[in-house]
């Protein structure tokens, strides 16, 4: 929302923008007031402040600095078209006939006057779908501008098809960098001599992907071609695109020379020197935050340490977690009790959640399980409809683990909700999630193939159901994703200005949003390089996170029992078929009759290489502590009754050492972490934090086979 403070500036016609873009704005893309950075940025770059000094008038550049989400895009696109709109009217004088009867003024082929530059091919994406937006204007007074023609260069495009739109001429072109410096220096027909503005938006990213020096060469070049191609077969050959543009090439609307404006929401030192290298002199506007009335200075050249700012509707916290209950955490809401994960009372479409995670693999994993593991509420459901018990929640323990140990098996195929291109199947868009039902699960990372990333970023921002987006930074910049609620950072940024651009994914516009950083409790000294960048995250806690799970799942249900459910049916997932298979292998290899027990006898296995008969890379420790034991006494695993193989058969698909046969335990965490029957128990050390009181154990009696 614009800020609602401002009594003298409150309209785009206020800031002197034609009034066809005013309605345009207004009636087809719903926007009316100018937020904080577009009431100090537009009429900047509307009218040119020039250069101090006696020789020729040159313009200043112009540095937009706002926090994220805050409208830079429209600060700079407004202004350009306007310009170009208002240059391009043919003054009054000039119909008098200084020029041919029936040119029809500028056309695209008069080359580049605008060009937009943006880190990454997401982001590019996204301003041409802006510009594209923009230009689709109707006009009321009968101008004629459909001469200025949207372009975009982008990595991963084919490369001849750019070349014939750049030499048909593209008037406001959106580039990633590198894709543009190759046009630069190998399309003879992309034509730059008109070139009025330069924008490097994202520059900080720019930055750190490591474009300085192409961004260098890129201005050398720009600067060489200022008045046409040094070189050029036709240099001082009449250039027939302009037959007729006198009046718009020299109208004071237009720059008189090209103006570098630089955008970031965030202000690190190397940008400072990106600043000072390729801004002549610039005017700074720092957009601050719509609510921050204190932040109206302009020329914001102070050198302090960096300091960010995030919007101040977005709710900041952390939680600290131990690794181990990190994944329960991550499908748990946060103190906030009115908001899960995803919070699926709320209506769509603003019931969106992005999760930051550090690698691609990490981006694959969480988004596989988030789709595929099974839910264990659907466990419990099915459980009551196939025993018709009408049980009570606390006496079905060991029912639910015994159930939970086939869920797997019980759990409907994922249904992919999109498959891309023929091609390319095996990347599903979108999983139905079975652990967050009605919920789709889309993954983002730089791995995947580029059309891969656009179908994801537009079905992503498109989805009218509750979505989850599991990726890297490479989503973490600019990308306008609407109707996000929620920011997890699973893994803390390398960089803080990564912090800041993360949470501005959620919270634009003056809209709320949520943002929740994990820390490990040996990672908390993070919190004070935050708070050194104006950046504090209020506390959350893991207790009430586990708190609102168990409420959302298992409505009456002790928390840890929640929590311990969840992680056990995401281990088994993980652990998957294989562990299962070969734990059941084993136990059955130990059912054989005594009669048989020469032949087949455990004593005879060698575990490890069983292990690697299921594909895993080593046994599985929980039966192989206990194999292993039997093996090295030469012992078999005690004989057990037929009705309590069966049952063991289902306890070994969840890595669990068996309590009945009254062993003693080896290692008490694992079996603390494995023994699905105990964990009534167990629970209270792996998901209590204290305050929790500590549960009882099983009660049941009977198990189902
Ligand atoms: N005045 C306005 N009123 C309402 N919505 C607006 C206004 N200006 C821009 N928007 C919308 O706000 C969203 C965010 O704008 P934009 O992407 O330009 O922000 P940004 O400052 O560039 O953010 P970031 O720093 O994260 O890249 C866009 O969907 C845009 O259409």
């Amino acid at each position: 929302m614009p800020d609602s403070k401002s009594t003298t500036i409150a309209s785009f016609g206020d800031l002197g923008l034609d009034s066809d873009i005013r309605i345009h704005l207004d009636t087809k893309m719903d926007i009316r007031e100018p937020t904080r950075i577009q009431r100090k940025g537009i009429p900047a770059l509307l009218q040119d402040s020039y250069q101090p000094g006696s020789g020729p008038k040159i313009p200043r550049d112009v540095f937009l600095q706002a926090e994220t989400g805050s409208g830079k895009t429209l600060t700079y696109l407004l202004p350009i078209i306007h310009r170009l709109i208002v240059a391009s009217t043919r003054p009054e004088s000039t119909n008098s006939g200084n020029h041919t009867k029936g040119s029809g003024g500028p056309s695209r082929a008069l080359g580049t006057f605008a060009i937009i530059m943006a880190p990454t091919r997401e982001l590019a994406k996204q301003i041409f779908s802006t510009l594209e937006a923009l230009l689709n204007m109707k006009l009321t007074r009968g101008q004629r501008f459909h001469w200025i023609v949207p372009g975009i260069v982008n990595g991963g495009e084919n490369k001849s098809s750019e070349k014939n739109r750049l030499r048909k001429g593209a008037t406001v072109l959106v580039s990633t960098p590198g894709r543009l410096l190759d046009h630069l220096q190998n399309t003879q027909s992309f034509k730059v001599e008109h070139l009025k503005w330069l924008v490097l938006d994202e520059a900080d990213r720019l930055l750190e992907l490591g474009f300085e020096e192409t961004l260098k060469k890129t201005l050398a070049i720009l600067d060489e071609r200022k008045g046409g191609r040094r070189n050029d077969k036709n240099a001082g050959a009449w250039d027939l695109s302009t037959v007729g543009c006198d009046y718009f090439l020299r109208s004071p609307a237009l720059p008189r020379s090209r103006i570098t404006v630089l955008c970031s929401a965030t202000l690190p030192t190397q940008v400072r020197r990106l600043a000072g290298a390729t801004l002549s002199n610039p005017k700074t506007t720092p957009g601050g935050s719509d609510s921050d009335s204190n932040n109206d200075n302009d020329d914001d050249d102070s050198d302090d340490e960096p300091r960010y700012t995030a919007p101040s509707q977005l709710k900041q916290s952390y939680i600290e977690v131990p690794a181990k209950q990190r994944l329960v955490a991550l499908t748990a809401p946060d103190g906030d009790a009115t908001v899960p994960l995803i919070d699926d009372r709320k209506p769509p479409p603003c019931n969106k959640v992005i999760i930051f995670v550090s690698s691609c693999d990490s981006v694959d994993f969480h988004h596989a399980l988030l789709s595929r593991a099974p839910s264990v509420r659907k466990t419990t459901e099915a459980q009551a409809s196939t025993t018709n018990q009408g049980e009570h929640e606390e006496d079905g323990d060991e029912e639910e683990a015994d159930d939970d140990a086939d869920d797997n098996e019980n759990t409907t195929p994922v249904e992919p909700v999109a498959l891309v291109k023929k091609n390319s199947a095996r990347y599903n868009l979108a999983e139905s999630s079975l652990l967050l039902p009605g919920v789709h699960i889309y993954r983002l990372h730089g791995n995947l193939p580029q059309a891969i990333r656009t179908d994801t970023f537009f079905r992503f921002s498109q989805s009218k159901a509750p979505a989850v987006l599991v990726c890297t930074d490479v989503a973490a910049r600019g990308l306008d994703l609407p109707n996000v609620q929620r920011i997890i950072q699973f893994d803390p940024p390398t960089e803080v200005a990564d912090y800041v651009h993360r949470i501005g994914r959620t919270a634009r516009i003056g809209r709320q949003g949520e943002a929740l950083l994990f820390l490990l409790p040996s990672e908390m000294e993070y919190l004070k390089i935050l708070k050194q960048q104006g950046l504090s995250p209020i506390a959350t806690t893991l207790d009430q996170q586990l708190r609102i799970l168990a409420q959302r799942r298992r409505r009456g249900r002790e928390i840890e029992v929640a929590a311990t459910d969840l992680q056990m049916a995401c281990e088994r997932w993980v652990a998957g078929p294989a562990q299962a298979a070969y734990l059941s292998s084993v136990r059955a290899y130990a059912t054989h009759p005594s009669k048989e027990k020469h032949i087949f006898h455990v004593k005879q296995l060698h575990l490890g290489h069983m292990a690697k008969a299921f594909a895993l890379q080593g046994r599985p420790t929980a039966v192989g502590s206990q194999g292993s034991k039997a093996h090295a006494q030469g012992k078999a695993p005690p004989q057990l009754s037929q009705s309590k193989k069966a049952h063991a058969r289902q306890r070994d698909q969840q890595g669990g050492e068996g309590h009945e046969t009254g062993r003693p335990v080896n290692k008490p965490a694992q079996k603390k972490m494995t023994n699905p029957f105990k964990r009534g128990v167990i629970n209270t050390d792996e998901f209590s934090s204290g305050d929790i009181t500590a549960l009882k154990g099983p009660k049941s009696k009977k198990r189902r086979a």
